[in-house]
């Protein structure tokens, strides 16, 4: 493919209402949509959305490497294949397939910037599925499922509210509610934990988040109590970078532990990915955030290792535009197993969220519809 135009445009995103976590409470987004236009006028869409507290670059790197990329890539050609694509975002030199792709960035191994990546991949992948007429995940897997199961993000901090608007998710067919804890005494959290039990009864699957905000001992403690409620999985309870004690709460769950802030260091990845400490994998899970990993193909990469491992695998968007979150679904859809919800309904968080898109929940799900590529129209973006 020859790319004849590469553009990027800024997007900003307002929470409805802020999203308070162990780690901070979001209110706003920012980062850009790339945009790649082919020879035969195809419009290739990425989105580059950083969260530099979860390792990706800051936004002012992100603008910075995406002028560079993308004024280097106009112009130029590159293979109509994923290897194409690979070659041109590879940052090491001396590989054979590096011909097959476009000269785009300096050599520099080290510089680690996800968010840039994710989104010129996510843009070359759109143009490839759609110069191939296919949808984006099949570039992915050649048995991705057309259907992805998403959980809702309970966003609100009052047990009596939460009450409420879990029982309006399950009313609308969630039947996986995620509900953020830690950074408030854990008395607080069992109230909060306690009243969306009670207000969806049992079946309904509950898993908390704490973004790293117990130490071992407190985390323990919590799972001692929370545990009672019947809970599918607990994110990251303990800080990122201790995979020791990640193992130890493990062992003791009463339900699976996912590594999700851990995932934000490469090293942290390779660890998990490797480190032997006895009786299975570290945690039962990983959580892919596509934005965190640098895209799409090395976030199959880590979901495919960790199922050889016996971990489960889910993706959740790093709260993302629809760009990045239609993406994500098609990862989801393409991952060796479908069967924990992804984090990919918090389109209804956003007050700005575009008003009809394809990538929205129904009854709990995210369908991929049989089209090319991402099937987004620049229009359906919400941005010009
Ligand atoms: O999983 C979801 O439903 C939404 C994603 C989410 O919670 C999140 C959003 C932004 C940053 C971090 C996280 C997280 O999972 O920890
Ligand atoms: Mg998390």
């Amino acid at each position: 493919m020859r790319i004849t135009e590469a553009t990027f445009t800024p997007l900003r995103l307002t929470l409805a209402r802020p999203l308070k976590t162990a780690k901070g409470t979001y209110t706003t987004r920012e980062g850009f949509i790339v945009r790649l236009t082919d020879e035969d006028g195809h419009v290739g869409q990425g989105e580059a959305m950083p969260l530099p507290e979860f390792g990706t670059e800051p936004l002012a790197t992100t603008h910075q490497v995406l002028r560079d990329w993308l004024g280097a890539l106009k112009g130029q050609s590159l293979d109509d294949s994923i290897e194409g694509i690979e070659a041109t975002l590879a940052p090491s030199p001396g590989d054979a397939s590096r011909s097959l792709g476009a000269k785009i960035r300096p050599l520099e191994p080290e510089e680690h910037v996800p968010a840039a990546q994710h989104g010129l991949e996510l843009a070359l992948l759109d143009l490839l599925a759609q110069r191939k007429g296919v949808p984006l995940c099949w570039l992915l897997a050649e048995e991705a499922r057309p259907e992805v199961l998403v959980n809702a993000l309970l966003s609100a901090e009052a047990p009596e509210e939460l009450a409420q608007e879990a029982k309006d998710a399950v009313a609308e067919g969630f039947q996986t509610l995620k509900l953020k804890v830690a950074g408030r005494t854990l008395d607080a959290d069992e109230a909060r934990v306690r009243a969306v039990r009670a207000a969806v009864g049992p079946g309904v699957r509950l898993r908390l988040d704490a973004n790293g905000g117990w130490s071992e001992p407190e985390a323990n403690r919590a799972l001692d109590r929370l545990g009672w409620y019947e809970l599918e999985l607990v994110e990251q309870p303990t800080p990122a970078e201790d995979l020791q004690a990640l193992w130890r709460v493990q062992r003791r769950a009463p339900c699976i532990i996912a590594a999700d802030e851990t995932l934000a260091s490469p090293a942290a990845v390779r660890a998990l990915l490797t480190m032997d400490l006895g009786g299975g994998p570290v945690v039962g899970a990983v959580v892919l955030k596509p934005m965190v990993l640098g895209g799409l193909l090395p976030s199959m990469v880590v979901a495919l290792r960790a199922a050889r491992l016996g971990m489960h695998a889910y993706v959740t968007s790093s709260l993302d535009g629809v760009v990045a979150r239609a993406g994500a679904a098609h990862l989801a859809s393409a991952l060796p197993s479908g069967e924990l919800a992804s984090g990919l309904a918090v389109g209804r968080l956003f007050a700005d969220e575009p008003r009809d898109h394809p990538y929205k929940p129904e009854r709990g799900l995210l369908r991929l519809h049989d089209v090319p590529g991402l099937g987004l129209t620049p229009e359906l973006t919400g941005v010009p």
